[in-house]
């Protein structure tokens, strides 16, 4: 208990915040200690005045600090914001310790251990960080993580430091939370473990080739890549309202005019690709984050470049990648059959059969079912449930078209994007477009 009250002193001399020792009393440091089933995190507040409070985080709703009075944490100081800071949860699984995200709303500046956070930008927080807000109040941050592993990397570079906060785990490799040595912003880093890697695909199509050519706002960017003797590492944006797999857990169903904003956004990473003849190959809901969830509109990014392959000249491609649940049928094909390379092959139209599956994820929050069609004897997606009955005629129609079994009558990407469903909206689409992605990047 003395520890944990000296290290919060440490802390607050070290940042010049507004925590004192002889805040630090009894009730604090045994608050420290007790962690309640469903509190993931805690913030104690130093205020000029007032003795300490504590706040404390959970995965039920967002906590708002500032001035007004709808706030869930009330300052009276004229120094905060009406809204200050904004503090939410993002659960990726449960093998995971939760990710805590602080945003600053405010004009004044939050400071996270003494950098200025930014308007609207985000950080994530670790135990001991302090934010801070000039002349008013400071808030020290609790998280006991259950998880915490010592990371085994090789990176020697002298730009990162590697954190041992978990940000997810693929097939290949693991992500962790990163900070650039010389501006001090946080980054994700993806450590590719060789050993996992088919040399062919190590050799060929290499995740790390793709990205290093790849420059959109729905597609995550790179910062730098490094290569060791048994690993790969990529520092990228670090994207902080988690994968679209959490955000469906989290809301059941997507509303169907969310899921609008996210399949424009999708599409229009798609059309980039496709223009280079790029096939992703791994379209699904844990490769695309999100960089907010908290507004109508968020910037969505596509990430996984893992089996991406850029076919030269309108080339057809032949190898068995994806994940089953989204994969087309001409690639499932493919193994089905164990024919040779060039007897059975696909091209770009993949990735639209698994934005089907995801359209249809999000909207009824199941897998599809198919049954063939009693003409075509070809398997025909069913839209069973009551669910369907709140969702619009045209995306359903644009589901179907999309879950086409026969690639070249599936809608392509500049299709889908004159397809009702997303034109009937085409300019509003692209004057939020504007505002929210475009002028945030
Ligand atoms: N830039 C990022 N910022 C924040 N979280 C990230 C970032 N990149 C990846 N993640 C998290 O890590 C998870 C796994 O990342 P990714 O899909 O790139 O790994 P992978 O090893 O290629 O996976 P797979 O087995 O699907 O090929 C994502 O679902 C996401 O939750």
């Amino acid at each position: 208990m003395e520890l944990l009250a000296e290290s919060i002193i440490e802390r607050s001399k070290s940042t010049q915040i507004l925590c004192e020792e002889s805040q630090i009393d009894e009730s604090t440091a045994a608050a420290v200690q007790t962690v309640d089933g469903d509190v993931l995190g805690r913030l104690f507040v130093f205020t000029p005045s007032g003795p300490q409070s504590v706040i404390n985080v959970t995965n039920e709703k967002d906590i708002i600090v500032g001035r007004s009075p709808s706030c869930s944490f009330q300052l009276s100081q004229s120094t905060a914001s009406n809204k200050h800071f904004r503090i939410y949860v993002v659960v990726i699984d449960d093998d995971m310790d939760p990710l805590i995200y602080c945003q600053d709303l405010s004009s004044n500046g939050t400071f996270h251990n003494r950098n200025l956070i930014g308007k609207g930008r985000v950080v994530l927080l670790s135990d001991g960080d302090v934010l801070d807000i000039r002349h008013c109040a400071s808030f020290l941050f609790q998280q006991k993580l259950k998880f915490a592993e010592k990371v085994e990397h090789e990176y020697t570079g002298d730009e990162y430091t590697i954190s041992n906060r978990l940000l997810g785990c693929g097939g290949f490799s693991k992500i962790y939370m990163a900070c650039n040595k010389k501006t001090g912003r946080q980054v994700a880093c993806k450590i590719i473990d060789k050993s996992k890697l088919s040399s062919k695909h190590f050799l060929e199509d290499h995740e790390i080739k793709i990205l290093r050519e790849l420059k959109h706002p729905n597609i995550v960017r790179t910062e730098m890549d490094y290569n060791s003797k048994n690993q790969f590492f990529i520092f990228e944006e670090l994207i902080t309202g988690g994968d679209l797999f959490s955000y469906l857990n989290k809301m059941g169903t997507v509303p169907e005019i969310n899921c609008l904003l996210i399949v424009y956004q999708i599409l229009k990473a798609l059309h980039y690709l496709h223009k280079q003849n790029i096939a992703h190959r791994d379209i699904k809901l844990e490769n695309i984050l999100l960089v907010s969830s908290n507004e109508l509109f968020f910037r969505i990014v596509l990430t996984d470049f893992g089996v991406a392959r850029q076919a030269e000249n309108g080339q057809r491609m032949s190898t068995y990648v994806g994940t089953p649940e989204y994969t087309a049928p001409e690639i499932k094909a493919i193994k089905r059959r164990k024919l040779q390379r060039g007897e059975c092959s696909y091209g770009l139209e993949v990735d639209l059969w698994s934005l089907g599956i995801i359209l249809y994820l999000l909207l009824s929050g199941t897998s599809p079912t198919f049954q063939a069609n009693p003409e075509t004897l070809q398997p025909q997606v069913q839209f069973t449930g009551n669910i369907w009955k709140k969702v619009s005629r045209q995306a359903r129609d644009l589901i179907t078209k999309l879950l086409e079994p026969e690639p070249s009558k599936r809608l392509n990407v500049l299709q889908t994007q004159n397809h009702p469903w997303i034109a009937r909206h085409r300019s509003r689409l692209e004057k939020l477009y504007e505002k929210h992605v475009l002028c945030c990047i």
